[in-house]
């Protein structure tokens, strides 16, 4: 039933590989401060006396698009401001390290010593040599029980898949973007699954983009690790604002939907919408407020370079990305950056 399903991904994306879409240079020259998700109203009329020009300021630059992030979810509760507090402290701080990358499914760490477990472990005749060579109270290896949770990110070639990582994981503070996920104007670039360790409380994997330059097999892999990570909690699917939703999107919502996979939606690129009306529309007439999942829809910009624009929506993933791999409030990371 899952091959069948698989094999109906790999379909689609044969039939929408051969489009192509443009790739635009970005230029924006505005460099300022990320805003705080806290309540921004209360914050001007508290420090109106002082800072009032200044903060009304601010205020007036929140795009219009970053309301729908209330407006499409109302069946969720906002994360509160000291829970948006919490995970940004936790993802500032946090030590972010590049763990591995992989081409096939079978070389993720664990993976094949697992298959190795649970072939044995089917024929109960071996559980006195396996007690043997995993001494000690449990004998699954630790490798095996050692994991940590982990959420990836979907999505088509260029749209914003190893940029938003970056987002995710960086303080504003820190200019140095581009350290981990690397990124690119190429659509395609990333030809593997990619792991990063999160203060050793979460992996986040990158994925190749579907679609343009990229190949079935790269599919194939994200396929499969959709399908039998047992690390897996979470599943994030970018799709471009500029772009709007597509058939290939459709057509993974529909698998991960039919495979029980977990999911939510996240926009990137939305400085890039020219016409919200539209966009608006064009979320209406997809079908994705009716899917039986009731996904979160987040709608997010990202820093992309030292000279290009703020950021929006990123400490809201951050919370909902705590949140789906069960931390949150006063999660602290076992590893810190280095000052
Ligand atoms: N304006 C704008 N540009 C963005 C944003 N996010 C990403 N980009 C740009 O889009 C391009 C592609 O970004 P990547 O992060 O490499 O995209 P990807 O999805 O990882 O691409 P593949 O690895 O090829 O699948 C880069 O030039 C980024 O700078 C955004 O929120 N706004
Ligand atoms: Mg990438």
């Amino acid at each position: 039933m899952k091959k069948l399903q698989s094999k109906t991904l790999l379909d689609a994306i044969r039939s929408v590989s051969q489009n192509t879409f443009n790739v635009k240079t970005i230029v924006q020259n505005t460099k300022v401060n990320e805003l705080q998700l806290n309540d921004t109203s209360k914050k001007i009329t508290r420090k109106s006396l002082q800072a009032g020009k200044k903060l009304k300021k601010e205020a007036s630059k929140i795009p219009g698009w970053y309301e729908y992030n209330k407006v499409f979810n109302i069946n969720y509760d906002e994360p509160t401001s000291s829970e948006i507090n919490s995970s940004n402290h936790f993802f500032n701080s946090a030590d972010t390290k590049y763990e591995w990358s992989v081409g096939n499914f079978t070389d993720i760490p664990g993976e094949k010593l697992r298959k190795k477990y649970e072939a044995r472990t089917t024929n109960s005749s071996n559980e006195a040599g396996l007690k043997k060579k995993y001494p000690g109270k449990t004998y699954v290896p630790f490798e095996l029980v050692n994991g940590l949770p982990e959420v990836t990110f979907l999505g088509k070639s260029n749209v914003g898949k190893s940029t938003l990582l970056n987002n995710l994981t960086t303080d504003l503070k820190n200019s140095a973007l581009n350290v981990f996920a690397k990124a690119s104007k190429r659509a395609g670039f990333t030809k593997t699954l990619n792991s990063f360790n999160i203060g050793n409380r979460v992996r986040f994997i990158d994925t190749p983009g579907y679609g343009y330059r990229s190949s079935l097999e790269q599919g194939d892999l994200t396929t499969e690790y959709l399908l039998h990570r047992k690390e897996l909690v979470r599943s994030f699917l970018l799709i471009s604002g500029e772009q709007g939703i597509g058939e290939l999107d459709k057509a993974i919502i529909d698998f991960m939907h039919q495979n029980g996979v977990p999911f939510e939606i996240v926009f990137t690129k939305m400085d890039k919408v020219d016409n919200l009306v539209k966009f608006r529309e064009s979320i209406d007439e997809s079908g994705l407020l009716n899917l039986p999942t009731l996904p979160r829809l987040i709608f997010t910009n990202a820093y992309t370079s030292k000279t290009c624009s703020k950021r929006y929506g990123v400490d809201l993933l951050r919370s909902i990305i705590l949140q789906s791999c069960g931390l949150q409030s006063g999660l602290k990371s076992s590893r810190k950056k280095q000052k």
